[in-house]
């Protein structure tokens, strides 16, 4: 059996900036809006810190509105809250968002309710998730938003499929679930107390693996010819001495892609798969808040 071919979420993530670009283009011509999108960064965690500049930068570059609001890691809940608010009340933002994690002090889920869902570009919200499992329009997490994506231009129709998504998050698995079956696919939730993940695993046309655990996911555990998403992104010390003292980094996901790869049918690469899709739909999700908030048809 030939390997897997190799999805490309990097190449498809810029294709998706170009057609946001183009939207916000329009929506600027055709009705006067500039999408606007806010950002919230508590504290100083390194990877988020790079995150937060990519998504500022990505904004600019589609021609919306951005702003970043860099709190230290000490900020009280309340400081927090009154600055969601204020974003929620301002007309020149259009999406609203705290980037995770955040420091232990602070409460997530709060967080996160304080979020106008209007403006919830992370589709985190009780609201937002609550329309999505409803079969109902939402704005929905980025990431498993970027893994349909991925999924649909791999295998066309989706219906039917048998998709295992390992990994229950509210950001990932649980989305990613009800996007799948809203696909009309038979899904199944595991996770790291699910018995025989393995075998589990193993009746998957379609796995997206979200599990948070590096290179668990092996050859033996895939059926010949499935689509392999890998949502995974651990970080290890570079293999080159040299680099790994001066802090270079490499970035491992769920599935250990070697051998995954000379099974699967499709998979994605870490980095360079999911990834870059979650920004971009970031983008996405924002012109989305922003016809909708200006009552233009989406
Ligand atoms: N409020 C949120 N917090 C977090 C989210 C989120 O969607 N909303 N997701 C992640 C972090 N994240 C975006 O915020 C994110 C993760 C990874 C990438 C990405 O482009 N990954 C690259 C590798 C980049 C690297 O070198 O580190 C890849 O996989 O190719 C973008 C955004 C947690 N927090
Ligand atoms: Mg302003």
């Amino acid at each position: 059996m030939s390997e897997a071919r190799i999805i490309d979420g990097k190449a498809f993530a810029a294709k998706l900036r170009e057609q946001v670009a183009a939207d916000v283009q329009a929506l600027k011509v055709e009705h006067g809006v500039t999408p606007g999108l806010a950002v919230v960064l508590v504290g100083d965690d390194a990877a988020s810190q790079v995150y937060v500049r990519n998504k500022g930068e990505q904004t600019l570059a589609a021609g919306m509105h951005s702003e970043t609001h860099r709190l230290p890691a000490d900020v009280s809940q309340d400081d927090l809250l009154a600055l969601v608010g204020k974003l929620n009340a301002d007309p020149s933002i259009h999406g609203v968002l705290v980037q995770f994690p955040v420091p232990d002090h602070l409460k997530q889920s709060d967080i996160v309710a304080a979020i106008s869902p209007d403006k919830d570009v992370d589709g985190l919200t009780v609201t937002n998730a609550g329309r999505l499992a409803s079969g109902l329009p939402a704005l929905t997490p980025c990431t498993p938003l970027g893994c349909m994506m991925l999924l649909k231009d791999a295998l066309g129709d989706l219906r039917g499929k048998s998709a295992v998504v390992i990994g229950r998050s509210n950001l990932m698995g649980k989305p990613m679930a009800q996007m799948l079956l809203a696909a009309d696919c038979t899904v199944t939730i595991a996770h790291s107390r699910s018995q025989d993940l393995p075998g589990i695993v193993r009746q998957a046309d379609i796995v997206v693996a979200a599990v948070g655990r590096a290179e668990m996911v092996k050859a033996d555990w895939i059926k010949p010819g499935a689509v392999v998403i890998d949502v995974g992104i651990s970080r290890f010390p570079s293999r080159d001495p040299v680099a790994a003292a001066a802090g270079k980094t490499r970035l491992v996901g769920d599935v250990a892609f070697d051998e995954v790869k000379a099974v699967a049918g499709a998979i994605t690469p870490v980095p360079g798969g999911v990834g870059p899709m979650t920004i971009a739909c970031l983008l996405a999700n924002t012109v989305t808040a922003a016809k909708r908030l200006n009552g233009i048809g989406a």
